[in-house]
């Protein structure tokens, strides 16, 4: 198994009133699962998300990541896995207008530990650009793309440090069904490549592509398969 959510509950405070979003939710998921979360809007399919990704903390129980109970985790090995065990897809996409693609694409591997030389990022850059079909846009700057085609450099940029795990937090919300459809064909073939990915969306048609679909409902989740 390789994500685990034991009991885990999030309340917001909203003024001064309490929000109890989740209730105490109970999950496994295995390496190579394609997962749908869905639900009415506001359920917490987001929190749930992040929290799964470390981008949030729970308010109680506890997430284990290979293993790992995170709440014990140390800072630094809390950044690595974000940076090498997740990533992360958007619904804004997250880009930088004025930059390439390639230099969207470069970022993580900034922050990665061992150093590339420039050609060494060239290619992997041009290597997850081939994956999500955008090789020649690669000294486009981003602001010229379309919807479709910036969630691919946000695709090509999350799985740049080739990591287990990719959260997409609705990446086909902004597109028509034609688009939508060919984000989820570039998403499904890295799990064929043996990634797992959790995807929140709104569209049933999306969620049905999915090994299993984790619906909330009043702070629970009801598993279908
Ligand atoms: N930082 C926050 N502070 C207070 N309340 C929050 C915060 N973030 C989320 N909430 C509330 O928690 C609930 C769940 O939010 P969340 O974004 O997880 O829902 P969602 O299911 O992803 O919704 P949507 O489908 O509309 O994106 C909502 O009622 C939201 O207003």
């Amino acid at each position: 198994m390789l994500i685990k959510t034991e009991n885990v509950k999030k309340e917001y405070m909203s003024g001064k009133k309490k929000n109890l979003v989740l209730k105490g939710v109970n999950l496994e998921i295995n390496a190579g699962e394609k997962i749908a979360i869905v639900g009415p809007s506001g359920s917490g399919k987001t929190t749930l998300l992040n929290i799964i990704g470390l981008l949030l903390p729970a308010t109680e129980g506890e997430v284990y990541l290979a293993g790992k109970r995170a709440s014990t985790l140390k800072e630094k090995e809390r950044a690595k896995l974000r940076n090498k065990f997740f990533g992360y897809v958007f619904q804004e996409f997250l880009l930088v207008e004025e930059d390439t693609v390639f230099q969207n694409i470069e970022i993580p591997l900034l922050y990665s530990l061992t150093k590339k030389t420039k050609s060494e990022k060239r290619k992997m850059v041009e290597e997850v650009l081939e994956k999500v079909g955008l090789e020649v846009k690669i000294n486009e700057k981003v602001r010229n793309l379309s919807g479709g085609e910036r969630q691919r450099v946000a695709i090509a940029r999350a799985i740049i440090n080739d990591p287990e795990v990719i959260l997409a937090d609705e990446p086909t919300g902004s597109l028509d069904a034609e688009n939508g459809e060919k984000i989820m064909d570039i998403l499904e073939s890295l799990v064929d490549k043996g990634k797992t990915l959790l995807i929140v969306t709104h569209n049933e048609a999306i969620a049905k592509r999915c090994d299993r679909i984790f619906r909330i409902k009043d702070g629970y989740v009801e598993i279908e398969e």
